[in-house]
């Protein structure tokens, strides 16, 4: 059975822009604030069966939460219609249908009511939303003093206790500590094992793969695709992927062009500075990447081939020479360092200009974003130039590992 059927749905607002401020703004454009119209969702059909719990993903702006509050009615489409069957309890920003100025205790009457719930209800169902916020210390204290955290505990408290149908919680869940995310997923769980039907918006696509029968990705206010969890969120993750490499292309390309223009003579700005170090008597002009086609791109399958290609310009002639790179996860960790010195290789009789090339057969790292440090120094260290992450890849993969690398496994399960 459909208990929420999306028609045809359009939304429009209308983006007032700045006011006509002088007497002669006023009088020319009298009666005609200047505005502009902005389609948050262009002709959206959906239906969510009962029982189904339905995640809503896709970018920032993407008409997620547009879609959510239609289904919630507390704003109405400009074209197509919404119909609902059932009692609908929801979770939307922090914030709605609370009162700061009131203490958590008159907020649970006053929202559950809102909800739909009589007195009576509400005071059987008292004990056990206070309980499952944790908030029993501060039950009495006015909202106001309350954290976001503690905010949100006591709003999905009071959203999954209502016992409602339908449920439409909005991205809440990314706020609180850990264990009492853990809490909620669990807690939604079960209402999903109980029948309810669930609408969910999240950035966080592990847990909307967890929880989610099926999935709509939204861009720019249309429905890309719909269907099972897994492969549509798969599918949007590689576009998002692709759109990262692309930006990270436009911006290598961007600073390859800067560096042309700038010459052999560069001029280091504080924050550089202190990412890069060394006497320079021989230098690291560039670092290019590329896949097995010879293509320089900076987004790569997970275990797909690489070449790093280093260029180097030898100021001063030295033997004692070292060539290394490092590939470290956007928070620091180092993923792999390896060397010249390290690898056994002999650095002889370098040019005045030349090209180092570090090739990997696969890249075995999981999905995310990487920096890149790039050296070359004496056999003790000493460096002639040191950078650290000036430069990044993406790594895109159908599967969610975890960790910082990929080891290469078998399952036997006897
Ligand atoms: N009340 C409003 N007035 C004007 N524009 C709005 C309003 N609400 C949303 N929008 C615009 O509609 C578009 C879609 O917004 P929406 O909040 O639905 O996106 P979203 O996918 O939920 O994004 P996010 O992931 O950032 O929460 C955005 O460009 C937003 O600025």
């Amino acid at each position: 059975m459909v208990l929420i059927d999306v028609k045809n749905v359009t939304k429009k607002f209308v983006l007032k822009k700045e006011k006509n401020v002088t007497l002669k703004e006023k009088l020319i454009y009298r009666g005609k604030e200047k505005s502009e119209e902005f389609w948050a969702l262009k002709d959206v059909s959906c239906q969510i069966e009962a029982g189904k719990t339905v995640g809503l993903i896709g970018k920032n702006g993407s008409g997620k939460s547009t879609l959510l509050k239609l289904m919630t009615r507390i704003m109405y489409p400009t074209n197509g219609s919404i119909k609902i069957q059932g009692r609908v309890s929801s979770l939307l920003e922090l914030g709605a249908g609370f009162h700061t100025d009131f203490t958590g205790m008159e907020n649970i009457y006053m929202n559950a009511s809102i909800l739909g719930l009589t007195k009576k209800e509400i005071d059987q169902k008292l004990q056990s939303i206070i309980e499952f916020s944790e908030l029993e210390e501060f039950i009495n204290n006015p909202l106001r003093s309350y954290s976001s955290g503690m905010y949100m505990r006591l709003a999905f408290s009071v959203a999954i206790n209502v016992n409602p149908d339908i449920l439409l919680i909005d991205e809440v869940l990314s706020v609180g500590d850990t264990s009492f995310q853990k809490k909620c997923i669990n807690k939604l769980k079960e209402l999903k094992r109980q029948g309810k039907t669930i609408v969910i918006v999240s950035h966080d696509n592990h847990t909307m793969e967890i929880l989610c029968d099926e999935v709509i990705w939204l861009n720019k206010g249309k429905i890309v695709k719909s269907g099972n969890s897994k492969v549509v969120i798969n599918e949007y993750l590689d576009f998002m992927a692709e759109e990262d490499g692309i930006r990270l292309n436009n911006q290598k390309q961007q600073q390859n062009d800067e560096s042309e223009i700038e010459n052999d003579e560069v001029q280091l700005s504080n924050e550089e500075e202190k990412n890069r170090w060394g006497n320079r008597e021989i230098e690291l002009t560039n670092l290019k990447l590329y896949n097995d086609k010879a293509q320089e791109i900076y987004y790569f399958t997970s275990g797909e081939k690489v070449r790093f290609k280093i260029n180097y310009l030898m100021h001063k002639n030295n033997e004692d020479v070292v060539f290394g790179i490092a590939i470290n996860t956007i928070d620091g960790i180092k993923c792999y360092g390896t060397n010249t010195e390290i690898d056994n290789i002999k650095v002889e009789k370098l040019s005045s200009k030349g090209t180092v090339y570090i090739d990997i057969d696969s890249l075995n790292l999981i999905e995310g974003s990487y920096l890149i440090d790039i050296a070359v120094h004496k056999l003790d260290g000493t460096a002639y130039d040191y950078q650290v992450g000036k430069y990044s890849f993406q790594v895109k993969s159908n599967v969610h590992d975890v960790g910082i690398c990929k080891l290469k496994h078998e399952w036997i399960i006897q």
